[in-house]
C-alpha cells in the first residue's frame, strides 16, 4: 500500500539539544498512527517537521511522495489538516464565523460547517464568540477547523488533552469516521487509552528515539504476562505465576472447589512503556 509519510534517519537539534535522533518510520495511506511519549520526548517536534513548520537538521522526510519543503505549495497544504495547541482562532468572531473564514480559504461549501460542528459536539454553541469559550471548547473548534476540508492527512497534537471523557468519546467517534472515509491520521498523545482506541500502530518515543513501533496487540504480545489472579471463596485474591508451580496451585484450588474467577494479568501499554524506558508517560 502507498506510503503517505516516509521518514529516514531524521535528526533535529536545537542548539546543543538533540530533540530527535535517527528517527525512521513510514505511515501507510488510511492508517492511524500514534506517537506516545512523556513531555519533551520529541512528539511536537516530529509534527512540526512533518508539517514543514521546522527544518530537519538531517535525514529525509517525504510526505505524499514529495520532499517536505514542497508542502508549502498550496496544493499540498490543502491536503493536510493540523491541530496544535496554538489555536490561531479569531477571538471576537463566533465559532461559525471562524469556520466560515476557513471555508472561503479552502473553497469548502458552508454546509460542511454544521456537519463538523456536530462531530465535535458544538452545534448548540455555534453563535458564541470564541473569547467566551472554555479551553476544551476552543480545542474542539480548532479540531473542527482542521477537519473542515476533509484532509487526506490529519496531524493531531494531543487532540483531547483538554477534554472531559464525554467529549473525548465524541471526538474519537468523529475521528474514526473520518479515518474510515480515507483520512490518514498522525497523532501524539500521553494517553494510552486514546492510543489503543484510535491507532492501528503506536510508536513509543523516549528522548527523541523510537523505542518500539507496532500494533497495540503486537506490543502487548511481546511482553510476557507472567501472572494469573484467582478470586477464591471468602473474597480472597491469590496471584500465581504462569509456570508449573502456578499450574499446581491452580489445580489444587480447583480440586478444593475454591475458585470463583480466574484472569490473566495482561500488562497495559503504560506498564510496557515503563518497562522499556524506565519512565512514566
Ligand atoms: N524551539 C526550540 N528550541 C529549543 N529547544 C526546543 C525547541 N522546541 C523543542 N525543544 C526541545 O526539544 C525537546 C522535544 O520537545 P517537544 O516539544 O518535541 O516534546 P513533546 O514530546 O512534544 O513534549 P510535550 O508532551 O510536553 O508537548 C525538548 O527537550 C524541548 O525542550
Amino acid at each position: 500500500m502507498e506510503n503517505v509519510i516516509e521518514v529516514r534517519e531524521l535528526v533535529k537539534s536545537f542548539e546543543n539539544k538533540m530533540a530527535l535522533k535517527n528517527v525512521n518510520f513510514q505511515v501507510k495511506k488510511g492508517e492511524t498512527i500514534g506517537f506516545l511519549g512523556p513531555s519533551g520526548s520529541g512528539k511536537t517536534t516530529t509534527i512540526k517537521i512533518l508539517t514543514a513548520q521546522l527544518h530537519p537538521t538531517a535525514g529525509e522526510v517525504i510526505v505524499f511522495g514529495q520532499p517536505i519543503h514542497k508542502l508549502k505549495d498550496p496544493t499540498y497544504m490543502r491536503r493536510i489538516g493540523i491541530l496544535t495547541d496554538n489555536s490561531g482562532l479569531y477571538e471576537r468572531l463566533s465559532i461559525y464565523d471562524n469556520l466560515a473564514l476557513y471555508c472561503d480559504l479552502y473553497d469548502v461549501d458552508k454546509s460542511r460547517i454544521n456537519e463538523v460542528l456536530e462531530s465535535v459536539n458544538l452545534i448548540q454553541d455555534k453563535k458564541k464568540p470564541v473569547q467566551k469559550l472554555s479551553k476544551g471548547m476552543k480545542q474542539r473548534v480548532t479540531l473542527a477547523r482542521a477537519i473542515l476540508h476533509k484532509p487526506d492527512l490529519l496531524f493531531l497534537d494531543e487532540p483531547t488533552s483538554a477534554l472531559d471523557p464525554v467529549n473525548t468519546k465524541h471526538i474519537h467517534a468523529g475521528l474514526k469516521k473520518l479515518n474510515q472515509e480515507g483520512t490518514t491520521i498522525f497523532l501524539t498523545t500521553h494517553d494510552m487509552q486514546e492510543a489503543e482506541d484510535l491507532c492501528d500502530r503506536i510508536a513509543f518515543l523516549n528522548n527523541g528515539e523510537i523505542m518500539l513501533l507496532d500494533t497495540p496487540r503486537n506490543v502487548r504480545a511481546q511482553q510476557e504476562n507472567t501472572t494469573i489472579s484467582l478470586l477464591l471463596k471468602g473474597n480472597r485474591t491469590v496471584v500465581v505465576d504462569k509456570g508449573e508451580e502456578g499450574a499446581k496451585e491452580i489445580y489444587q484450588y480447583m480440586k478444593d472447589g475454591q475458585i470463583l474467577t480466574i484472569h490473566s494479568n495482561e500488562p497495559t501499554l503504560g506498564d510496557i512503556f515503563v518497562q522499556l524506558t524506565g519512565r512514566n508517560l
